[in-house]
């Protein structure tokens, strides 16, 4: 199994689960993913939905590029990028409130994730970024709209979307992305947080939640997302594009 979905004490967390691939994702995972979604919004049970990825290595990677570098066209990457983007909305716009638990490095569609989060755990020492320009696309998840419709600065946005780098932690929470930092374990940080929130009945994070989605339709959210997938599959089959993944998976060769 590439994933794991597990209860948690009041609440629900997903784990992918490919630390050999630094928890690239593949369809099976989106699968995975797809199903805790539609099994969180369904259970009135839960008080919050978290993220994470096994291991200390990365919290996410994005796409797995061994099996997307298949898909050469924009009629045939688009799909696949419409396909995640369309989870992430999906897990955006959940009941509860939904956390990235970020222990190890999150970048290309592994920040998508973390940004369609509510809220962003990060372990101190990690690094972070929209690393997709340095591979000649732009995010295809739907992260760039999330992070615009969210984020109360477009500068700074803007800036981490186009400067494509790993950005350090203690720049990340500077920036806003980051909710928390964290030293040590991730569960004793991810128990820290929700402590105070568990204090508070749960009808009110769900009252406070649908207000927060109330925001982020009326903000034209899935709108700008399918242009987003649209605008990457259509840089997706440039030559460049596929010359800088083949020189990622041949690195070591
Ligand atoms: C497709 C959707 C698109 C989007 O819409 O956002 C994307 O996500 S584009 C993908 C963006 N991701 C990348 O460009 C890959 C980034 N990976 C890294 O930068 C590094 O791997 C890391 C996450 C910083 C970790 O570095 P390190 O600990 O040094 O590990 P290695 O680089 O040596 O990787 C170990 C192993 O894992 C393979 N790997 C890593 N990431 C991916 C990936 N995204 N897809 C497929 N495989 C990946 C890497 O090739 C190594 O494999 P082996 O050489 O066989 O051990």
């Amino acid at each position: 199994m590439v994933y794991r979905f597990e209860k948690r004490g009041s609440g629900a967390v997903f784990t992918i689960d490919r630390p050999e691939k630094r928890n690239a994702i593949n369809e099976e995972v989106m699968d995975g993913l797809s199903a805790a979604v539609e099994a969180v919004k369904e259970d009135e049970s839960l008080r919050y939905f978290a993220v994470t990825g096994e291991g200390q290595s990365a919290f996410c990677s994005g796409g797995d590029l061994s099996e997307f570098h298949k898909l050469r066209t924009e009629e045939e990457a688009a799909p696949m990028l419409g396909k995640m983007a369309d989870i992430l909305l999906r897990m955006s716009l959940l009941p509860v409130p939904v956390i990235a638990l970020i222990d190890g490095h999150a970048v290309g569609g592994g920040c998508e994730i973390a940004t369609a989060c509510d809220f962003r755990l990060v372990r101190e020492g990690v690094k972070c970024g929209f690393i997709q320009g340095t591979l000649a696309i732009t995010t295809g998840w739907g992260g760039a709209s999330h992070l615009l419709t969210k984020s109360g600065r477009q500068d700074t946005a803007l800036r981490m979307l186009t400067e494509a780098r790993p950005m350090e932690a203690r720049e990340l929470l500077e920036s806003g992305w980051a909710t928390v930092l964290f030293p040590g374990d991730k569960f004793e940080a991810l128990d820290r947080f929700v402590e105070p929130m568990e204090r508070v009945h749960p009808s009110v994070h769900r009252a406070y939640k649908k207000a927060a989605v109330r925001r982020l339709l009326s903000a034209g959210l899935s709108g700008q997302v399918r242009e987003e997938v649209a605008a990457c599959a259509r840089l997706w089959e440039a030559d460049v594009h596929h010359e800088a993944v083949d020189r990622f998976l041949n690195k070591k060769k």
